[in-house]
């Protein structure tokens, strides 16, 4: 399906997946991407490691998604390089994809792993989220960055284990909603493959409902999408 609103720019939604080392975006996007095909999105998948394809082969090898529609970029530098600084690997990425699956109504680009100051540039994305976990300790989003701060969603995951970590994760969730200042902020637990709660009770459609309002505008009311 082809989900923008008519006055929208012609081809898919970019959304950026940003964050720390193993706070789990590739995790995430493996929540993702059957939720995604079960609402009729069309999806693919750019990821950008070091010096490696490690993360794309992973999600490649998943069974979750054509293989065909995973693209790995190498940045070779710091990872902000080529999502902020210098985005054109990812830019050329995203046009194949876009060129070679015309049906396409989003592209996930995840950075690999970076430091809480790590952005998007708009060139690249129209929309982009911050995962960090509770195993990085309760104090992340008091650190605030402009990963945490400026991000169009802040994603706080491993919520599962936030007691093994002795971690209060209320409390998590209510400094980090002070920082954000009203903008997005959701919790989650991308649990291993086979050990998911469910979609609902890990929080996976609460993101999924805020890329829909928020990316695809799909929630919008038919007579308002006429106005557009
Ligand atoms: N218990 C639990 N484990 C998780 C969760 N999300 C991710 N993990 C685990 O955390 C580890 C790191 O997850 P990844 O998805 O590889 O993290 P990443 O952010 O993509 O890592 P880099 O690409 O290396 O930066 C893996 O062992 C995951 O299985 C979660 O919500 N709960």
């Amino acid at each position: 399906m082809n989900v923008h609103l008519p006055s929208a720019p012609k081809g898919p939604a970019r959304i950026g997946i940003g964050g720390p080392v193993g706070s789990g975006k590739t995790a995430l996007i493996e929540r993702l991407l059957p939720a995604l095909a079960r609402r009729g999105i069309e999806v693919a998948v750019i990821t950008n490691d070091l010096v490696t394809r490690e993360d794309a082969e992973r999600v490649r090898r998943s069974g979750l998604i054509d293989p065909g529609r995973v693209r790995a970029v190498e940045a070779g530098a710091c990872p902000h390089t080529v999502i902020r600084e210098d985005p054109t690997l990812n830019i050329a990425a995203a046009e194949d994809l876009e060129a070679r699956y015309p049906g396409l109504d989003l592209i996930l680009l995840e950075s690999g792993g970076d430091n809480l100051a790590s952005t998007f540039s708009l060139d690249l994305v129209d929309w982009w989220m911050f995962v960090i976990d509770v195993g990085q300790g309760d104090d992340i989003p008091r650190k605030r960055g402009p990963g945490i701060v400026q991000s169009d969603l802040l994603v706080i995951n491993k919520l599962d284990l936030a007691p093994y970590v002795h971690v209060n994760a209320d409390q998590v969730l209510t400094e980090a909603a002070g920082v954000r200042k009203g903008r997005a902020l959701l919790g989650c637990a991308c649990r291993p493959h086979g050990r998911a709660a469910s979609d609902q009770a890990d929080g996976i459609e609460a993101i999924i409902d805020l890329i829909v309002r928020d990316v695809l505008f799909t929630d919008i009311p038919a007579e308002v999408q006429g106005e557009a």
